[in-house]
């Protein structure tokens, strides 16, 4: 962001009664020309936090334009705002042109696209991922992975020497395996012992690296590097054509498994029910179809559940009160298991069924209080269509851009008290004993409105059956001196990594 980066947030800033002296506190003096750019680019590598300070500073809004670039940027973490641009508003507030070109990968999908197209591929994909044929799909599949795969390396990992691993790897292998299970019907086996490099895999991190780097960099920048075929883009390109030309032979293969009927009419997964549904066959432009949606669900999936999986088992290795308390509430059904082998993975270890989990009420609030902390997606991007005047009484035009740190919602005193930096679960407990009502406008990890996550229900099932089992059977602690600490990245993943030291759990030892 080499660039004179001009703002009138100083007159919100003003306008908010911010002193001079709190903004320098927050290293947020205004230069001559360049305005807050040196404490933007000085800050770039805590940049979630820095708006976060300044967020909570602003009263939960503030504006500011890049001149040269005619970019005017609207950032907020105001629940009021929030029910306003996704759904009161809503169709004034669209991803836009921008967010598509950046996402070129999910072609015309649902998760990029706007108007009646996005509406007809939502539509469609609700309907087919809300079946209890699906649903159940989701929970067989889930836990066959615990069993088969995440227990087994797992405990490989903990008979080693040095008995450590880095767990965000684990879960992204994981979560790649059985979003692609889930998605296509294959697992391509990411996470095995030795950990086999999976090219459709690699392709995938590029594509979403480069992305990444085109939020940051200035369209004509990036769009220069694309035309001209060089550097990240180039990567990007080649990356595009492996996982192009993965998904093209899986529905070929699939179609014609249908076409020669060997194709297994019990299966589930999403291909097959896009496969068979009359309406996007007879479409003649069906494989382009299934393409952007099976592509659009895989982006969706894989990174944001890996995320969360990665950060809840963080905040259990380190708050030992609540992991002692998930513990003492998985102990009634581990107990209920008949010994010795408890389970179908051949082995001591236990695992839990999607269904003895669902009522589980502190497992949930902990799933949801880990989202509050780091949300997968710490910000969402908005186009304006119209003039508006926000709740907040800010005005935003078309062409501007608006940025919702979810973030920093979940870090704000006004949203969710004075302990808000503290790992709490009991907050989504209300005195009864019951789960506590809370809008999805406060918390956001899902988005709200009609845009809201289609794989909310699911994902929090894979989430339950896995970290459970993974809690329930073995000990996982940081390894001293392992910084954990969110990468300056479109999904809020670990910078580092999370390195940890694995031991299996005594049975006895479970519950001291
Ligand atoms: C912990 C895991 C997940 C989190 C925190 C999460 C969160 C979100 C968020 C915040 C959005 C809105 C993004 C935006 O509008 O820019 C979204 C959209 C979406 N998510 Fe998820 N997601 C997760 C997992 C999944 C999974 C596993 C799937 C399905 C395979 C999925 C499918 C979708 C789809 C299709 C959309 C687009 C909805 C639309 O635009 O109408 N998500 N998700």
């Amino acid at each position: 962001i080499s660039c004179r980066y001009y703002c009138y947030y100083s007159r919100v800033m003003k306008a908010k009664k911010i002193t001079a002296s709190r903004r320098r506190s927050l290293g947020l003096t205004q230069w001559p020309i360049v305005g807050i750019l040196p404490a933007i680019v000085g800050n770039i590598h805590r940049i979630l936090d820095g708006v976060t300070a300044l967020l909570a500073s602003s009263d939960m809004n503030f504006q500011c334009r890049f001149w040269f670039a005619g970019f005017r940027y609207f950032i907020t973490c105001d629940p009021a705002n929030v029910r306003h641009i996704f759904t009161s508003n809503f169709e004034n507030y669209p991803k836009g042109d921008v967010f598509a070109e950046m996402f070129d990968i999910l072609g015309g999908g649902v998760f990029s696209s706007d108007g009646d197209r996005w509406r007809r591929q939502r539509a469609k994909a609700q309907m087919l991922m809300t079946t209890p044929r699906y649903r159940a799909f989701v929970a067989r599949s889930s836990l066959d992975k615990v069993d088969k795969s995440v227990l087994p390396f797992l405990s490989h990992v903990a008979s080693t020497s040095d008995a450590t691993c880095d767990l965000q790897d684990v879960f992204t292998r994981w979560s790649f395996d059985t979003t692609c299970n889930l998605v296509f019907g294959v697992d391509p086996g990411c996470l095995a012992i030795g950990l086999p490099d999976v090219p459709f895999a690699r392709a995938m991190d590029d594509v979403l690296r480069t992305v990444f780097l085109r939020h940051v960099m200035p369209v004509t920048c990036w769009k220069s590097m694309r035309w001209l075929n060089v550097g990240h883009e180039k990567k990007n390109a080649e990356a595009r054509r492996t996982a192009d030309s993965f998904v093209a032979a899986t529905i070929a293969s699939r179609r014609a498994a249908y076409e020669t009927r060997d194709a297994d009419k019990s299966a589930a997964d999403l291909l097959s029910s896009f496969i068979c549904d009359d309406d996007i066959s007879n479409d003649p432009e069906a494989d382009v179809y299934i393409r952007d949606m099976t592509m659009n669900l895989l982006v969706a999936g894989r990174d944001a559940t890996s995320s969360a999986l990665s950060w809840f088992m963080y905040l259990i290795a380190t708050n030992p009160r609540v992991e002692k308390k998930l513990l003492e509430e998985l102990a009634p059904i581990a107990a209920r298991k008949p010994p010795p082998c408890h389970n179908n993975n051949g082995s001591a270890m236990v695992s839990f069924e999607a269904s003895e989990l669902k009522n589980l009420l502190y497992l949930h609030a902990t799933v949801c209080e880990c989202l509050r902390l780091y949300p997968s997606l710490p910000m969402e991007h908005k186009a304006v269509v119209s003039r508006d005047v926000l709740p907040s009484g800010h005005e935003v035009r078309p062409g501007d851009k608006i940025l919702v740190f979810n973030y920093s919602m979940g870090r704000m005193k006004r949203v969710w008290g004075p302990d808000r930096r503290e790992f709490r679960p009991e907050r989504w407990i209300s005195e009864d004993g019951k789960l506590r009502y809370v809008p999805s406008n406060k918390f956001v990890a899902f988005n709200s409105g009609p845009r809201t996550c289609l794989g909310k229900e699911m994902v929090l099932v894979q989430m339950k059956v896995t970290v459970a089992a993974v809690a329930w059977n073995f000990a996982i602690q940081v390894v001293p001196g392992h910084v954990v600490e969110p990468k300056l990245s479109i999904i809020l993943h670990m910078k580092n990594g999370l390195r940890v030291r694995v031991a299996r759990r005594r049975s006895s030892a479970k519950l001291q």
